[in-house]
This record gives structure tokens, sequence and C-alpha cells, in this order.
């Protein structure tokens, strides 16, 4: 337990401080109260418990279920995954996860169970996520959680195997940050242009380290689900984590939900914690950003990075508007999106839309691009989906989407011409059949507009639903505030009483043909012999060719798509490293100038980027796989994603921040095909040719980790007594977190008892 302290706290520095199991040198080891699990990022974790003879400490403090890889087709005639998943490797993923919660005793929300869609529409929907509590998940949105005042934050495949069997991580202190937003929005915005205009203005490194505390009148004023689009997002801005703290808007949202505490003695209890979960006068925050309401307006993306971001009413903008560093990349952003500068934003054409996705999948954003169909039409606007253009929308989770019918926002949906599909992540990353064509331009509810990330050689403009409603309905991006008197703030909440025009059922639209993305030949990801997490290789002096590389905010789906996800195993990702950047979408033949088709490149071991947050986006430990499959062990950059600068370390690899005028020298030993070394032991970088050696400095206990070959579980599970006694004391001071929920009336959840015979080590 930490001192108690007197000086101000921030909402995130009480959460931290309530979950410290034991702080030592370097190392922080926090309670993780809530771990969510899917499909994706799970299989390896499960085998190295399975190889390592390890159970699931806190099976009640688990919850799992399938989202990313299913499709999203009517499930009328669903039996079994088997028969219904098309598809090999997904089939494979998703049958993989059901053998490991029957083998591990998890409570699962498999596809035919209602309660069943992404993992971050049904933590809060069950009231797993709570107030004051951490909460985790092999997934980068799961700083949507954080709309509670959770401490709630994405993790690669080595931390859920971590937490699995502890219940804990190791965790350094983020610094704290205030994004505060005072006054009132217009008519037509909602919490999606919020958050898009706040990544704007902060940048999609802006967050790096920092958890974001979301405040001001602004942000008090939205509900629940509109909070959780904006932490949803906080990892597009760079940051580890969002929180908001929690209110009478929160607590009126959790009462009642299946595991939320208990009315009474239990719930009071909560609540009267939940009350102190708020930053304390005068608490200090390393970075403050002060926004005003007013300023925001309907904003959409242009380009391939979240913070490429125009008002509706702007242009394309213009490399000249940018400053010189930064102009290489937006002539990419623009030849990529197929646009010209200058272009009204409102004379784009789009393609296909696409309602749901973590940050807009809920029945808030249903109502809310139900009310544009509807004044559409009544205001003299178009009252069909544009022809030519392909609509989907897809609920959040089973449960939104029993809600949505409830409300016959269905048959509004249907009747306009909009394919109404089951839940999942669908075409937010399309792992599974929902995908784009190469060039084909999408008005996205989503929250990444990476290149590739809908498809390859896809167009994906992130907006609100109404925008993307609007959108849909004239066939090209529109102002909503054109069509729609009304007040579209989702927490206005819905007021449509008049279906009775929209009852009529109707037949869904023709869907487009799937595209495939597949493999060449001989580039098939090879199946090797999985490999446990325990002992890792040792870094000592990695030296080696170092690949040059200049791009900004390389994002891990640039690094390792999503078709490659699909994989059960840890190695044998090499050949698809930067895929999309490394063959020809069309012909998957390799570009023959991509520097690591090249010799001596294609033999690099090292890599050096002068662009800043190198791997930021999702958390896919498959990306540190892909590179260190391919040989590189050690990457070099101005700054790096949280998540995968992690995964990273728990891989044996260094992610090795350096400034940029060093960075600049390397980059240039690099392009002439010199040989650079990683030096840990003395932590310098040799320069070949005898140029001068460069410094630099590694957190010592990462380190001593790396150049040992440590494993953390084996670390961690050395702390059992301190796990043990904290658990203890979270039964007494908050025992509604003891996962009964699921259990049947009467059974008594025991934590499975951490392994006495966990090996030593000398640390
Ligand atoms: C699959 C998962 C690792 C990934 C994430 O972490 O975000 C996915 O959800 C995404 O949106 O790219
Ligand atoms: S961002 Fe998209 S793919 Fe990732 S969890 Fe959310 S909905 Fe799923």
């Amino acid at each position: 337990m930490p001192a108690p302290t007197s000086a101000p706290r921030t909402l995130y520095d009480k959460v931290f401080d309530d979950h410290v199991v034991y702080s030592g040198e370097g190392d922080t080891l926090l309670y993780i109260d809530r771990h969510l699990v899917h499909e994706v990022t799970s299989p390896q974790a499960f085998e190295g418990l399975r190889n390592a003879g390890r159970q699931v400490r806190r099976p009640d403090c688990t919850l799992v279920t399938v989202d990313h890889n299913i499709p999203t087709a009517s499930r009328k005639n669903f039996k079994d995954v088997n028969s219904f998943i098309v598809e090999a490797d997904s089939r494979n993923q998703v049958s993989a996860l059901e053998d490991n919660v029957k083998e591990f005793g998890l409570t699962y929300f498999g596809m035919s169970d209602k309660r069943q869609g992404i993992v971050h529409i049904i933590g809060p929907e069950q009231g797993f996520t709570l107030p004051g509590t951490t909460v985790c998940c092999g997934d980068s949105h799961t700083s949507t959680h954080g709309a509670f005042g959770a401490l709630a934050f994405g993790i690669g495949t080595s931390e859920v195997e971590h937490i699995l069997a502890t219940q804990t991580l190791p965790q350094a202190k983020s610094k704290n940050m205030r994004v505060t937003v005072e006054g009132k929005v217009a008519e037509g915005v909602t919490s999606k242009d919020i958050v898009l205009h706040i990544i704007g203005v902060i940048g999609t490194a802006g967050g790096t380290g920092c958890v974001i505390e979301f405040a001001g009148s602004a942000i008090r004023e939205l509900s629940m689900e509109s909070r959780m689009s904006i932490c949803n997002m906080s990892i597009e801005g760079g940051a580890r984590a969002g929180m908001i703290a929690p209110d009478e808007i929160t607590f009126k949202y959790l009462k009642g939900r299946p595991l939320s505490p208990r009315e009474g003695e239990e719930w009071d209890k909560a609540e009267a914690y939940w009350r102190s979960l708020k930053s304390d006068p005068g608490a200090k925050y390393d970075i403050e950003v002060e926004i005003r309401a007013e300023d925001i307006i309907p904003t959409l993306t242009w380009g391939t990075s979240p913070q490429d971001v125009v008002p509706i009413n702007g242009v394309v903008p213009s490399p000249e508007d940018f400053p010189e560093a930064q102009r290489k990349n937006v002539i990419r952003s623009l030849e990529y999106m197929g646009l010209t500068p200058g272009t009204p934003m409102e004379e784009v054409k789009i393609d296909k839309a696409f309602f749901g996705s973590c940050t807009n999948g809920r029945i808030e954003d249903m109502r809310s691009a139900a009310r544009v169909i509807i004044a559409a039409e009544k205001n003299g606007g178009p009252s069909k989906v544009a022809e030519g253009v392909y609509a989907m929308i897809v609920p959040g989770s089973g449960l939104v989407k029993q809600q949505a019918e409830a409300e016959g926002l269905d048959v509004i949906f249907k009747k306009a011409g909009f394919d109404w599909r089951e839940a999942g992540c669908s075409m937010c990353l399309g792992m599974n059949p929902d995908q784009l064509k190469p060039g084909e331009r999408c008005a996205s509810t989503s929250n990444r507009n990476f290149e590739g990330r809908q498809g390859a050689g896809g167009r994906t403009h992130l907006m609100s639903p109404a925008m993307v409603a609007a959108a849909a309905l004239t066939g090209k991006f529109t102002d909503v505030r054109k069509f729609m008197g009304t007040h579209l703030s989702e927490d206005a909440g819905l007021k449509i009483t008049d279906y009775s025009d929209y009852l009529t059922p109707v037949e869904a639209p023709a869907r487009p043909a799937e595209p495939t993305e597949q493999t060449p030949q001989g580039q098939t990801p090879v199946k090797a012999a999985a490999a446990a997490s325990a002992g890792l290789p040792k870094f000592n002096v990695v030296k080696g060719i170092a690949a040059p590389m200049w791009e900004a905010n390389i994002d891990t789906d640039k690094i390792i798509p999503k078709q490659f996800l699909k994989t059960l195993l840890r190695t044998g990702l090499g050949a698809a490293l930067f895929w999309t950047i490394r063959y020809d979408v069309r012909t998957n033949e390799p570009l023959p100038d991509f520097v690591l088709n090249k010799d001596p490149w294609n033999k690099s071991s090292l890599l050096v980027c002068t662009g800043p947050n190198f791997g930021c986006g999702s958390s896919r430990e498959h990306a540190p796989w892909a590179l260190n499959d391919f040989g590189i062990r050690c990457i070099m950059a101005p700054s790096f994603g949280d998540i995968f600068k992690t995964n990273c370390f728990k891989n044996g690899m260094l992610p090795l921040e350096l400034p940029q005028s060093d960075l600049e020298a390397l980059y240039e030993d690099a392009s002439a095909g010199l040989e650079i070394a990683v030096d840990l032991e003395n932590q310098q970088v040799i320069r070949p040719n005898g140029k001068p050696p460069i410094p630099f400095t590694v957190d010592a206990f990462r380190r001593h980790c790396l150049i040992n070959g440590l494993d953390d579980i084996g670390l961690t599970l050395e702390h059992r007594d301190e796990i043990e006694n904290f658990e203890e004391k979270r039964t007494q001071v908050w025992p509604w977190l003891d996962g009964v929920g699921y259990a049947k009336k009467g059974q008594k959840i025991v934590a499975v008892p951490i392994k006495k015979s966990a090996p030593k080590t000398d640390w």
C-alpha cells in the first residue's frame, strides 16, 4: 500500500494508488479488477499459461466474448461457429477461444448469446465496468471504460497472459493531462465531433505517456454513451487512458445492471466510494489543454491519421498549410486518399457508409442516425441511401440490436435502404468479410482511418453517426445541420414518436461482392511451434544493418495489418511485416522500392525511423512479433506508442528513444547500408567508420530484464503474498468487486491459488 498522502491528487492518482499491490525500485505492481478477453489477442496467452502449467487466477473477474472475426450476417440459422464462420483462420481463432474458455472455466458470451458484442460495449452494458476499478483488455480501445472513472487501458498479449496468471500488471505511473471542454456545443455537434476536434488540437502523439482526464461543463453534460465515445478515442490522441469523474449520470446508468453492486447496503457503500473519485482542488496536471465548446462544428477526417481533421465546411488541405517537416507525410496521405487540395469536403463522394464500432455502436448512436434519416425526409431531403452507395449498420452488441429493434429503428434503417446487421467489430477493421475494395471511400463512425485499415487501398473518413447518415443519404460528405433543425446531441435523447410511416417490413439491400485479401504465394506465414512467454532471448549487443524510415505515426496496422492477426502463434509473421507498403495491394508482388525488399536492408536487424510516434494505434503484439520474426530486435525513433513500447520489452526487444539529431545521423548511416551496433550494457549506439558513439539511457529495471532475458510473470509471482494480502483488503473495502455476479446463488467464488512453485529469479 502506498503511504497516504495529503497532497491534492487527481482522479487518476487516486485510482492508481488504490490498486498498488507492491512498489519497488522501478516497478509497481497494480491489481487489475476487471479483465475483458477477446479472440484476437488471447490465443498465445492461453497457450503460455498451458505451457507453464498455470491457471486463470480470477475467473470471476474475467469476461470473454468474440467480436473481431465474426461475420455480421443474420444468425437466424446459427448452430455453431464451425458451421457458421466460412473463413478458416477466423473460424480457428474463434473456436480456439471457445476451447480455452471451457478449459479455463471462464464466463463467455458466444455467438448464440444475445449479450455477445464488442468487448468495450458489453463491459459497461453488464455493469462489469465500474467506477474506481482497473480494467484491462488486449485491445487499445479499453480506454472506453474510463468514462466511468475507471483506470482502463489496452495491453498486449504477453500482458493478457500476465493478468490471467496473476491478476496484476507491472505499471509505471503515467503523467496527468487534463483536457477541459467548457461551454455549450452548437446544434448538430456530438461527442464524436468533440473528440475529433480534441485530437486535431493535441495530435495523435499529444497524450503520449499520459492519462487524460476529460473535464469541463461540455463533458459533464454528456450522457454515459457519449462519454464512452470520447474516452474510447483517447488512444487516438496517444494517451494511455482517458478518464471522466463519475457523477449522478454515471450512477443512474449503472443502477440495476446485472453486475452492478446490489441495491441496498452494497450499492450505498459503492456509491459513497465512487463519490470520492474526483480530482482534488489544486491537483497538479503535467499538461493542461483548454477547448471552447463553441469552437467545435461537425468534424471529419481527410487523411490517414485521426489527427487529420477538418470541419465539414472546410476544404481538403494542401501540403503548404503544414510545417515543412510534415509535408512529405501530407503528400503521401493526399495521394493515398485520392484527394486534391482545395476541394470542398462537401463535394467529396462516398462509396460506402459504415455505422458501428466500439466508438459509435451503441443505442444512442443508432437513434442519432435514425433521427437524421427521419429529419431528412421530413425536411424535403433524400429519403433513401444514395444510388451506388452501400450503407451498413452494425449494432455494437446483441442487446443494442434488441433494443433498437424494440424501438423500431431497424425498420427506419431498412426502409431507407441501410443493411441492418448482427453485432461485431465488422468493417471497423475488416477481420471478417466486411471490407472496402481498393480505392473505395467510406464514411465511417469508427475510430481509425489508417491506410488499408478497412481493406487494402480503402479510404476511410471518420465522423459522427449523424454525419455518416447524412453522407449515406446524399452520397457525399454533407453538413448534417443543413437538413436538421433539431438538436443532435446524444444527451438530448431521442424523441421520435412518429414511426408509423416506417413500420412496413422491407428487404435487405443487395450486398456488394466481398473482396478477399490474400497472402501471396510463398509468403504465407509458416506455422511454427508456439512459443511460451517464459524465458526471453537476452539482449546485450545487437549489431547489423539498419532499415531507414522517415514516416511519422507508423501505426501498428501498417506494421502488420488485420488479416495476419488470425494466427494462433507468435512466430511466422516476418514475411507479412509492413504488408500494405511492402507489397502491391492489387498483385501482392513485392514493391522493389520498399526498403526491406532491397539488399542489404532485407537482412536488417535494426530499424531507424526519423518520424515520431512509431507503433501508435492498436495494441496488437503481432507488430513486435512481425518485426522480431523478420530479424529486427531494436527500433530507434523519436517516440513510440505506449502499448507498442511495452510489447517490445515483453518480447526481449528494445524500443530506443533518441533525439532527432542523433536519428538523422543514424538515418544516414542506415541509408548507406552500413552496420550499426546497439550496446545495451554500455548504453551506446556504435556508429560505423569510427564516428563518435551516441549515448542513451534505458530505464534500469527494463534494462536489467532485457539483458538477463527475464520473464515478467516469474518476477510477479515472487510477490504472491502481497497479491493475496491485497485481495483480502479488496474483499473488505470493495466487496462488490468479488465477481459473484454470474455465479449461481450461494456459490462461493474462490481465487485460484498462486502456484508456490513459481520460478525464482535473481532480481
Ligand atoms: C485486435 C486488436 C489488437 C486491435 C486493437 O488493439 O485496437 C483492434 O481492436 C483494432 O481496433 O485495431
Ligand atoms: S476499434 Fe474496431 S476493431 Fe477495435 S475493438 Fe473497437 S470496434 Fe473492434
